[in-house]
């Protein structure tokens, strides 16, 4: 894979200029449509800056973020040539950081969960997962070194997890996702994908200008708090070996390890979730559900269908959840640093239509705290497995050191 940090370190001595960074990724992305069909479109005539830090470095952006110089589609028919006249402040943000916009990666309909064709890099026979599909497979496939997605359930966490990349889903409203379609605005997060956790945290760096984010070259021991989420559900075995196997080179490496129940109201929190994501998607999909059923992605359209039901005394029930949880699960912090958990039940699930099940995710989402996805062991097939580290609230900093220490555990 291509990493930012060699990239900027190689820009930075001279050794490789922004233009030739950039024709790398060009000459990968070119000959996309025959590999993995990660993009949905690319810019041929896309040029290298001469400033900033993320200079020479090029990114993906998942195609339901607008764009003012190509179409953002959200992956459905009902947007084909969709031209948003500005671009999205998180394209924005990644421009004045000195990077170029290299193309759109492809993305799930309207980021649920009507599959996109693009195909796992390490097995073509299995889904690089959902929904941010295109960014996790380009990253993984070497062909650009930084790409953004979304996350509502699980969808920066898990295909970076079938995926093998580093990623996060940073603290809620760290970024906006102001000119990304919304699915629901309580859950949405525009997150990150690249080769290592150092490379994550530079990309989030430059793009916030918060240099607190770098990952500094000797990092904390943390106290992790292992937790299962029986709640939801029993993994598959190579999901229970990630998990393990990275709980136990942490240990190796000097953390304290223990695992750590979650209080009722969180688990009731991670019950909820659908029921906050779906109400707010049947406002914020109410045009297309309403004024284009026909047009609209059969498994979004029949989810929708099938939550028609849920009340607005629903909502506020769940949203009441969501916020006691939130109170309860920062006391958890008082006990860890950090907690860690699985990022997906097991391995990319074989084909493509199905992108995965965000149950592993879903509730850190809800509850806004940043997550790490580092890649922790190679399962049958060639395919990765990865798990995630999580920090509280606002702590996205120590989630990027927790998880570089962790990466380096598993490492060694
Ligand atoms: N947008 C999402 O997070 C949906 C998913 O997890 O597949």
């Amino acid at each position: 894979m291509i990493s930012l940090a060699d990239l900027q370190r190689r820009i930075a001595q001279g050794a490789l200029s922004p233009e030739a960074a950039i024709g790398q990724s060009l000459e990968a992305v070119g000959a996309d449509r025959a590999t993995i069909g990660a993009f949905v479109r690319y810019d041929e005539k896309a040029r290298a800056q001469g400033a900033g830090p993320l200079r020479g470095i090029a990114v993906g952006i998942k195609d339901i973020i607008d764009t003012a110089d190509v179409p953002t589609e959200m992956g459905a028919a009902i947007y084909r040539g969709h031209q948003p006249r500005a671009d999205a402040p998180v394209v924005m943000a990644l421009k004045q950081a000195g990077a170029t916009i290299i193309g759109k990666t492809t993305t799930t309909a309207f980021a649920a969960n009507d599959p996109t064709a693009t195909l796992n890099p390490h097995n073509h026979a299995h889904t690089p997962g959902g929904s941010s599909s295109g960014s996790a497979a380009a990253v993984a496939a070497a062909m650009i070194p930084l790409a953004l997605g979304t996350q509502t359930g699980g969808s920066v966490i898990r295909p970076a997890s079938f995926c093998g990349v580093a990623a996060i889903k940073p603290s809620y409203r760290l970024l906006p996702t102001v000119g990304v379609k919304c699915f629901s605005w309580t859950l949405d997060t525009v997150g990150l994908f690249a080769s290592g956790v150092r490379d994550v945290a530079l990309g989030l760096s430059a793009m916030t200008n918060r240099p607190e984010l770098v990952v500094p070259p000797e990092v904390a021991t943390p106290r992790i708090g292992v937790v299962t989420q029986a709640f939801a559900g029993a993994p598959e075995a190579s999901g229970a070996a990630a998990l393990q196997t990275a709980s136990r080179a942490a240990e190796r490496a000097g953390a304290s390890v223990r695992e750590l129940a979650m209080p009722d109201i969180v688990a009731e929190a991670w019950r909820i979730h659908p029921i906050v994501q779906d109400f707010e998607a049947h406002q914020s999909f109410a045009w297309e559900y309403r004024q284009n059923y026909d047009a609209m992605p059969p498994l979004l359209r029949g989810r929708l269908d099938e939550s028609k039901g849920i009340t607005a005394r629903d909502y506020d029930a769940a949203m009441n959840v969501a916020l006691s949880a939130r109170q309860a699960l920062s006391a958890v912090f008082d006990e860890v640093d950090v907690l860690l958990t699985l990022s997906a039940p097991g391995a990319a699930p074989k084909g493509l239509s199905y992108t995965g099940d965000p149950r592993y995710n879903r509730l850190w989402t809800l509850m806004g705290v940043p997550c790490v996805n580092v890649p922790a062991l190679i399962a049958e097939g060639g395919l990765p497995v990865g798990v995630t580290v999580i920090a509280p609230f606002g702590a996205d900093a120590r989630a990027l050191a927790a998880a570089s220490f962790v990466e380096g555990a598993l490492r060694n």
